[in-house]
Formats: structure tokens, C-alpha cells, sequence
């Protein structure tokens, strides 16, 4: 270790063992308190918390049998129960040792120690338990952000008869444990109807764990998904749990599952198949129950008729499928979706705002090719820029090939207004350059802009 850190408990009747103990191990470690007597044991766990307690075995003269040591760890591990102790004794005896390992403690040296092993052993315990730590830290943060999540941000916006739809499907499988895969393009709201699952489900006390599959490379994937043990590869320092297990009894939400490569897809259908997960490095298979969900902006049953995606795969993730339609499928929630981010970007940059009064109907026509994250980003940033108490279409920057909604109807008026509005976009609002472009007069066109209520 290069900063020290960590803090260690040392105790043990022999003031020469707690004086080389501490001399050893005080270049590695913060913080190393000493103690020859066991019963203040009580004072100081109740006091401070320790990474790790080096106790010894034997404290009264004479005796050998290791059963006061066996004592203390127990009060130790009844009081802690995630405390990392490691036992020491003179006497080689592995039937002690063994007995020490079934309280509870992690490791066991021999007196007189040597050096390095001894070092190596503190240090590999400190390290387990920094871990043991940082799991403990994820499950309660995750926990915090589900609570957080499930009372603010996990409000669903919009009455469309299609997402009302997706979220009737949404509620009827919560209770079950289906295995659910959600499509729909980038922005389109999967993570959240991921999460309301979740957080109708039996599972919502339990973690939510999400992986991005899209950022996760091929080598990092296994001991990701699935863990890895100490010495499992150079990096591997100390055991870690995988996202599977910290998900526990929760529900794991694979994102992007359409980025996985074959060798990644096999992997993974090899462990939802035998519900069990084995470590990177390990030979000993480890139960899961986390409820699987995952999303794709892909289009799976076309990755699977390119060979790029396992069939065998789908099937285990789409016992339900979800699609989210995009939002220019649902153009009756941008209104309602608009009004509700003017409302929360005004209060978060303390200003009085309200849309002008065509400024709805603009956004409503924008087909939002990044869906409701391009609709919340764009009005978060018209809040920051306008100038004056009501919020304009000259407050947005929208893609303009995209600013007029694309039309399937093949009614000739609804496709002439299209074109023309696509020029006068085009040509930057220009009339004459756009009727050129449209072979039309200036005249006509200046006919049909208010034959159709187009302005310019
Ligand atoms: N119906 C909705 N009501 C309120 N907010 C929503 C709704 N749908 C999406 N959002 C918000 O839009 C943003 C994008 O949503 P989300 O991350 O769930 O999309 P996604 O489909 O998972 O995106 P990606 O494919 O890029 O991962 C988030 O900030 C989310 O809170």
C-alpha cells in the first residue's frame, strides 16, 4: 500500500508481541492500537471502529488451550458481526484454528510470525473487509437512491393511450417474476419503466441494480457481472461481488443488451439458465435470484436473423416484451411532459416562467429524435437562456431536419404543407429561395403558408 490507511486492534497479554506487532505493521496502516488486556475489549469496540482485530489466543500463564481467545471472538462477533478477526497463537494446533475460522474469524497466524506473511495477512484481511465496506455502501446508497427515485423522479408523465398501455403491462407483470425486455429508442424512458417495475413489485425493498452493457468491455464483463476471487487476475486484489449478486433479491436491469458480443451473450445465458453465478477465478457456483430486466434501442429479432444475437438468449429475457413508442408516436404527451420540466427547471433556476402561447404546438410538431432526455435537456436550456417571462420557440435549437413531424398520410394537402415547411427550414425561413426550390411562385407559396397557418 503506498497511502496508508486502515485501522487496526491489536491485543495481547505479551507487551513484546504488541510492541514488534506494531512496529511491523505501522508503515502499511493508519492507525494500530495495542491492548494487553481483553477485557477492555468491550470499551474499545464499543468505542471506535476497527478494519481489523489481531487477537491473540491465550492470556493467563500456562495455558494452552486457546479457549479464552475463543471467548473474545465470539463477544467480538456477536457484538460485530461483520468484523474481520484474525486469531494468533504459539501453538501450531489446527483444530483450534479451524474451531477459531467457525466463530467467525478470517485467518490465523502462528507465533513467532514471519514478517512478510504476517504483513501479507493483516493486509489481505484489511482488504476484505475495505470491500465487505463497499458493498455494504452500494446496497444502502442504492437503496437511498430507490427511495429518492420512487418518490420524485419516478413520476411517469403522460396520458397518451400508448403509454398507458405500457404501463397496464408494466403493472400486471411487477408481481411476477417474468423476465421482462424493454424496447425502444435511446431516450425513450426504459431505465424509468424498469424502475416502476421494480417499485410495484415484491422486490422494491430489495436493491435495483442497473449495467450498462454499452460501456462494459469484453474483459471486464465476468468479473462485472459475476465477481471475482482475490488473485483472479493482476488486479484482482481482493475478492469482489458481482452485480448479479449484489442485486441479491432484487432486480438487475441489463441495458443496452443488444451490445453484448456472442462470447458475452453465451455467458450470460449460461447463467440465467443454471441460476447460478461462479466468480472469476472460483470453482464454487454461487445461487442467484435477482429478477431480470433488460433494454435495447436494437432491433433484436433482426440481430438474431443476422446471427449477431443468441434466439436462445431472447427467450429467456422476453418472457413479456415492453415497447415504448417514441415520443413523436405520443405527440399528446409533449405538452404535458413540456409542462412539467418548464415547471421543475424554473424552480431549480429560481425563475417565473410560462410557454408562450404557439410555443406547445411547436414543440408538439418536433419529431424529438432523442425522445423525452432531448425534450427535458431542450427545455432545461431554453429556461436557462430566455431573457424575458414567457418562453418562446426561439428559445429552442432544434435539429431542423427534424423540426417538422413527419408525416405518413398521403392526404395531398397534409404532405404540401410538409414541404413547404421542410424548404422555408431549409432556407433558413426565406421564402423566395424556398419557392424556387419547390418550383413554386413567391405568390403561391405566400398563398398556401396561410392557406395551411404556416408562419414565418
Ligand atoms: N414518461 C416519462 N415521464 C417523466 N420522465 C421521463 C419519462 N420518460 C423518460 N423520462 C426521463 O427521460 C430521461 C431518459 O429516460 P430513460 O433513461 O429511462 O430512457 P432510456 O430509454 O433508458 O434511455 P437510453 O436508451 O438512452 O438508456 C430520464 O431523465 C427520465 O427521467
Amino acid at each position: 500500500m503506498t497511502n496508508k490507511e486502515g485501522s487496526l486492534l491489536i491485543v495481547d497479554d505479551d507487551l513484546d508481541v504488541l510492541h514488534t506487532a506494531r512496529v511491523i505493521l505501522k508503515p502499511y496502516f493508519q492507525k494500530i492500537t495495542v491492548e494487553s488486556n481483553p477485557q477492555q475489549l468491550n470499551y474499545l469496540i464499543n468505542n471506535e471502529a476497527f478494519d481489523v482485530i489481531i487477537l491473540d489466543m491465550n492470556y493467563t500463564n500456562g495455558v494452552t488451550t486457546g479457549k479464552e481467545g475463543l471467548y473474545w471472538l465470539k463477544y467480538i462477533i456477536e457484538n460485530i458481526p461483520d468484523q474481520l478477526v484474525i486469531m494468533m497463537t504459539a501453538y501450531g494446533d489446527i483444530k483450534l484454528a479451524v474451531e477459531a475460522m467457525k466463530y467467525g474469524a478470517n485467518d490465523f497466524v502462528v507465533k513467532p510470525w514471519e514478517n512478510e506473511k504476517f504483513i501479507a495477512t493483516v493486509n489481505s484481511a484489511y482488504l476484505h473487509s475495505k470491500s465487505k465496506k463497499e458493498l455494504k455502501d452500494i446496497k444502502s446508497k442504492q437503496e437511498s437512491v430507490n427511495k429518492i427515485f420512487s418518490s420524485t423522479h419516478n413520476t411517469i408523465i403522460g396520458e397518451s393511450r400508448s403509454l398507458t398501455e405500457v404501463l397496464s403491462i408494466a403493472g400486471k407483470v411487477a408481481s411476477t417474476d417474468a423476465a421482462v425486455l424493454i424496447l425502444g429508442e435511446n431516450g425513450v424512458g426504459k431505465e424509468v419503466i424498469a424502475q416502476h417495475i421494480h417499485n410495484l413489485s415484491n422486490r422494491a425493498g430489495e436493491p435495483f441494480i442497473k449495467v450498462d452493457l454499452g460501456s462494459i468491455s469484453e474483459s471486464l464483463f465476468e468479473s462485472e457481472l459475476f465477481g471475482h476471487v482475490k488473485g483472479a487476475f493482476t488486479d484482482a486484489k481482493t475478492d469482489k461481488e458481482g452485480r448479479l449478486s449484489i442485486a441479491g433479491n432484487g432486480t438487475l436491469f441489463l441495458d443496452e443488451i443488444g451490445n453484448l458480443s456472442m462470447a458475452m451473450q453465451s455467458k450470460l445465458l449460461s447463467v440465467l439458465q443454471n441460476k447460478q453465478v461462479i466468480p472469476v477465478g472460483s470453482t464454487q457456483p454461487k445461487s442467484i435470484n435477482a429478477r431480470i430486466i433488460s433494454a435495447t434501442n436494437s432491433s433484436l429479432s433482426q440481430m438474431i436473423e443476422e446471427k449477431t444475437f443468441r434466439e436462445d438468449l431472447l427467450y429467456r429475457l422476453n418472457t413479456v416484451e415492453i415497447r415504448i413508442p417514441a415520443l413523436r408516436e405520443r405527440p399528446d404527451d409533449i405538452a404535458l411532459l413540456s409542462k412539467h420540466y418548464l415547471q421543475t427547471f424554473s424552480k431549480k433556476y429560481n425563475k417565473t416562467l410560462q410557454f408562450e402561447e404557439s410555443t406547445l404546438n411547436y414543440l408538439s410538431n418536433y419529431d424529438w429524435p432523442g425522445n423525452v432526455r432531448e425534450l427535458m435537456h431542450s427545455i432545461e436550456r431554453a429556461v436557462i437562456m430566455s431573457d424575458s417571462k414567457e418562453i418562446t420557440k426561439d428559445d429552442f435549437i432544434l435539429k431542423s431536419v427534424n423540426k417538422v413531424k413527419r408525416t405518413d398520410s398521403l392526404n395531398i394537402d397534409e404532405v404540401e404543407k410538409e414541404l413547404i415547411e421542410k424548404a422555408l427550414l431549409k432556407h433558413d425561413g426565406n421564402v423566395s429561395k424556398a419557392a424556387k426550390e419547390l418550383g413554386m411562385g413567391r405568390t403561391t407559396i405566400y398563398r398556401k403558408m396561410d392557406k395551411y397557418n404556416i408562419n414565418y
